[in-house]
């Protein structure tokens, strides 16, 4: 019979191609742990053993090209990734080989429909000081469209891009640069001492190519991603984990930027958690898979006529002045989306607390009366009407609140809504769009979509109820929380035991026969299930 210890778990394989550190703390010693923590089945290649504790690298030896083939040949038939790591490659002719091996093999993966993200950390000196690999010699050029992220520290930039990184518009060139060169995402490390170096926080570049599965807002976008700085000798290995955190993480079907910030929040966590084996550096704490939202970095995107950073405590001070959007009073409940004033009518009468009136045509001759209308059953009913997407004329008639999506954020002026004292509701559809959201500390947040929709296109894959669960985690209690997308009565059980607060739904209540009938029934499961 199953039990706890029989029970099959799936865990996605994920691959480190890297070497030894006799001293635990980096290479494939950090990366197995860190994927084991991070709910992985970790498969390593070797690809040179150092001789290494916390203060010294002894020797390096690189494995022989006969076992390199050998371990990767032998790996992939049985046991193939779900996202790959690289780190130390101790010579030009693993780069070489690998590039080639793995050009080979992506090529039978996409005939499959298969896509293996792979993260390269160049790693090219240990946290002693002392060099791992050829560093400056080692040509990266083979791998060129064949990675998703790079992950080079303030050194390894200035050498990969060959430039001195005097400035912070110098990092973000040379990043830039390097994204070009390798047609690949990167996220340059400003842990360590560099232009962006700054005592109280620690800021990360992401420059992204045409990243999978997110916005097309983000594609092509470059991010500053901060941190509070935790001040710990104890940093050998952070570069190792960030970059297998970052895999494993992809490995669980997230899109990169998420991977990027679940992997920084847990290189924080376990940087404040760190321990000294040894007389050197110490190395990190596993923590698994992070939940507290102060260790997630704030982003700002960069602009043009905006390329620092944003210090955090300049945010946090902005945030006190300008304080946050309307609270919720009471809970949404079950929240009708729907595309006409006389279904909304219906809806209301039916008893529904919060509505949303969503018309996508915006050159309906209708529209302002439809806003107008809509805007006034709400006060008659004594319920939240929203509007979505015309915040202008919601602030013209004094709404509820408005729903923005990512999309809108960009071009919408928060700051006259806030004024208007209109609620606000933001849409996200993954960590890294919860964490620009969250920024706003606007009235509720929808997390989307859940399961297959017919409603609309949507860039991003279905979440699925593990995501969900892992999203509920990280905000719940914050704000409230609000999920949507092919939600139905069958389906409303399990969503509910993720903890979500509240539910959206379009179909459910518009392809119903009886809307009024079916809103009651949805509306009394909703708020049965416990
Ligand atoms: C409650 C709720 N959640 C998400 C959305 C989607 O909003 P948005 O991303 O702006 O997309 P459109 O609805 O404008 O297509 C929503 N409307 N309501
Ligand atoms: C309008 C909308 N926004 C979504 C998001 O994820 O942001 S999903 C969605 C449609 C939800 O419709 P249904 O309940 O019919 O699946
Ligand atoms: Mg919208």
């Amino acid at each position: 019979m199953a039990n706890a210890h029989t029970l099959p778990v799936r865990l996605p394989v994920v691959w480190t191609i890297a070497g030894s550190d006799s001293g635990g703390g980096a290479g494939i010693q950090a990366d197995l742990a860190t994927m084991s923590d991070l709910d992985a089945h970790a498969c390593s290649v070797i690809t040179a053993v150092t001789a290494q504790s916390s203060v010294t690298v002894a020797l390096v030896e690189s494995v022989s090209s006969q076992m390199l083939k050998s371990q990767l040949d032998t790996l992939v038939s049985d046991l193939p990734p779900a996202a790959i790591k690289i780190g130390l490659l101790a010579e030009q002719a693993q780069i070489d080989y690998l590039a080639k091996w793995l050009a080979k093999q992506q090529a039978s993966w996409r005939q499959s429909g298969i896509v293996v993200p792979i993260i390269l950390d160049p790693v090219m000196v240990a946290t002693c000081g002392d060099a791992l690999a050829n560093g400056g010699r080692l040509d990266f050029t083979p791998f060129k469209g064949l990675l998703t992220l790079i992950t080079p520290n303030v050194s390894e930039l200035a050498i990969l891009a060959a430039t001195e990184l005097e400035s912070v518009d110098a990092c973000i060139s040379a990043a830039k640069q390097l994204s070009e060169q390798l047609s690949t995402s990167v996220l340059a490390k400003g842990g360590d001492l560099g232009p962006a170096w700054c005592q109280h926080q620690a800021n990360d570049l992401l420059v992204c190519t045409d990243v999978e599965g997110i916005s097309d807002k983000h594609q092509w976008q470059s991010f500053w991603l901060s941190s509070h700085r935790v001040n710990s000798q104890n940093s050998h290995g952070t570069g190792c984990t960030l970059s297998s955190a970052i895999a494993s993480v992809m490995a669980h079907g997230f899109v990169l930027n998420d991977a990027i910030v679940v992997a920084k929040a847990y290189v924080n966590a376990g940087l404040i958690a760190s321990y000294q084996p040894g007389s050197g550096p110490g190395c990190l704490a596993r923590t698994a898979w992070p939940k507290d939202l102060q260790q997630f970095p704030y982003i700002k995107v960069i602009t043009a006529s905006d390329t620092e950073p944003m210090s955090l405590a300049a945010w946090e001070l902005m945030n006190n002045q300008r304080g946050d959007f309307k609270q919720i009073d009471g809970t949404l409940g079950l929240y009708p989306v729907v595309a006409d004033v006389e279904l909304l009518q219906i809806l209301l009468k039916a008893g529904a607390k919060t509505i949303q009136l969503r018309v996508k045509d915006a050159s309906s001759p209708t529209l302002e009366a439809q806003i107008i209308k809509a805007i006034a059953l709400g006060r008659d009913y004594q319920s939240r009407v929203f509007i979505n997407d015309h915040w202008q004329l919601a602030i013209k008639h004094q709404a509820y609140g408005v729903h923005l999506g990512q999309e809108d954020l960009l071009d919408s002026n928060l700051k006259q809504l806030r004024e208007a004292d209109i609620a606000l509701g933001l849409s996200s559809h993954s960590y890294f769009e919860i964490l620009l959201a969250k920024q706003h500390q606007p009235s509720y947040i929808a997390f989307g979509h859940i399961f297959p929709t017919t409603t609309k296109q949507m860039p991003s894959l279905p979440q699925g109820l593990e995501k969900l669960s892992r999203y509920v985690s990280l905000m719940k209690g914050e704000l409230p929380i609000v999920a949507i997308g092919g939600i139905d009565a069958a389906r409303l059980r399990s969503v509910k035991a993720t903890g979500v607060d509240d539910i959206a739904v379009v179909r459910a209540l518009t392809e119903a026969d009886d809307p009024t009938a079916a809103f009651t029934a949805l509306n009394r499961a909703w708020a049965d299930e416990k």
